[in-house]
């Protein structure tokens, strides 16, 4: 076989607090982040969100030391997994490729040109599909393939999402058992699983298959740990006025606590690394909601970052598709028959699903006007002398 190749696949985040701003812009400028009907606005879509979420961002990320550790954390989980395909016979250089931040994936790619990578594995960090998250990678790599010749020559594979791998099922358990034995009464915990949310639209009109996969990966991990303790899931990290997934975690928890439930453990479910939504958002913010809804033994599974029994799921994830037959970014990206990615399905006419979210669409961008022409003083409303 000739030079193998892997390529991880990561959002990324900023390194220091000059980075939130330039960073969140590339978040919302992606479509398969805020789908909006009109490909011209979401780029004056994206500066405006972004310039007015910077600030919050930025007090989140200095309240975990400035900056995101996913860059280090996922390098550090490229080198192990590198001495772990050593190891195991299969010699391979790894490239990380960020979706929004640096190291980007055009970088990557760049790189593996350069290196002459002839056999390539594809292998998103997140361990289970989201049109959001591998979708948007996925997406680009596409796109990135259509308009490199140089990139042709390379047989490449994609795995498109992981979260049945027996390997990062036991590294799970093994973590939450972990914490499960710090309490007096370990069967009397209660496990929390909060995945990060999407919009509810996206898996019901646009078919991601996330939340099932979610769904399914919470009852496997529960089946592995073998303990009868009693579960939840819940979904975190809601962004804008939309619903998103429920029930959502800061509701899970007050109802848990109302309910009498006093030990917790909490599992962040669909990163494989620590970064802003576990060190920040559920150690910090979660945290507090819990204990005044009288939840006062709260405790946090750590990412499965570098754990090897973790990175010997991810060696054995890579040398079982260099065996198997390649998949393809085209199938990856329509993975489940009924998941459109960007851009949407054509409109339709009459009072269907679609043209109802249309009018959605309409009245939020009638919304987001108004409130531009609010702030700036100027607009049409100004212009026509209803607003002074
Ligand atoms: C499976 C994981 C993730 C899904 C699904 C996902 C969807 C999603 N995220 C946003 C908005 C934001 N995400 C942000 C950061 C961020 N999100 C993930 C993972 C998933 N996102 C990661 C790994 C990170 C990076 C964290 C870091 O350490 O830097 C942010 C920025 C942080 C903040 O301001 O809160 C935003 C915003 C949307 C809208 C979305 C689905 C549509
Ligand atoms: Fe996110």
């Amino acid at each position: 076989m000739g030079r193998v190749g892997v390529l991880l696949l990561n959002l990324g985040g900023p390194d220091k607090l000059e980075d939130v701003g330039p960073f969140l812009y590339n978040l919302f400028s992606d479509p398969e982040i805020i789908r909006l009907p009109f490909r011209w606005l979401q780029k004056p879509l994206a500066w405006f969100i972004a310039t007015r979420r910077t600030r919050t961002s930025q007090e989140n990320y200095k309240q975990i030391g400035g900056g995101s550790p996913l860059r280090r954390i996922t390098e550090a989980q490229g080198e192990a997994l590198k001495e772990q395909l050593g190891y195991l016979g299969q010699e391979a250089d790894i490239y990380v490729g960020m979706r929004y931040w640096h190291p980007y994936t055009e970088e990557a790619i760049a790189q593996i040109t350069q290196d002459n990578i002839e056999h390539l594995v594809i292998l998103p960090l997140y361990p289970q599909f989201s049109i959001s998250t591998s979708g948007s990678s996925f997406r680009l790599l596409e796109k990135l393939w259509q308009e490199d010749p140089k990139l042709q020559p390379i047989d490449y594979t994609v795995i498109p999402s992981w979260y049945k791998e027996p390997g990062y099922l036991q590294a799970m358990a093994a973590l939450i058992a972990q914490e499960l034995e710090q309490f007096p009464n370990p069967d009397e915990v209660h496990v929390f699983f909060s995945a990060h949310g999407v919009p509810k639209s996206y898996v019901e009109e646009a078919g991601d298959p996330y939340q099932q996969e979610i769904e399914e990966c919470t009852a496997l991990i529960m089946q592995t740990l073998n303990r009868p303790n009693a579960h939840t899931l819940a979904y975190q990290s809601r962004v804008g006025p939309v619903e998103w997934l429920q029930p959502y975690t800061e509701d899970a928890l007050k109802e848990l606590g109302a309910q009498g439930v006093k030990d917790l453990v909490v599992v962040p479910i669909s990163f494989v690394s620590e970064h802003i939504e576990t060190l920040q958002e559920i150690d910090i913010e979660y945290r507090e909601v819990a204990e005044e809804a009288g939840i006062h033994n709260f405790r946090r599974v750590p990412a499965p970052n570098t754990h090897p029994v973790f990175i010997n799921a991810l060696a054995d994830l890579v040398i079982d598709a260099l065996k198997n037959p390649s998949f393809k970014l085209s199938q990856a990206a329509q993975m489940k028959k009924r998941v459109k990615m960007y851009p949407q399905e054509r409109w339709e006419w009459g009072l269907t699903t679609s043209a109802e979210v249309w009018n959605g669409r309409i009245a939020m961008l009638g919304f987001i006007a108004l409130i531009i022409e609010l702030i700036t003083g100027h607009g049409f409303l100004h212009m026509i002398g209803l607003l002074q």
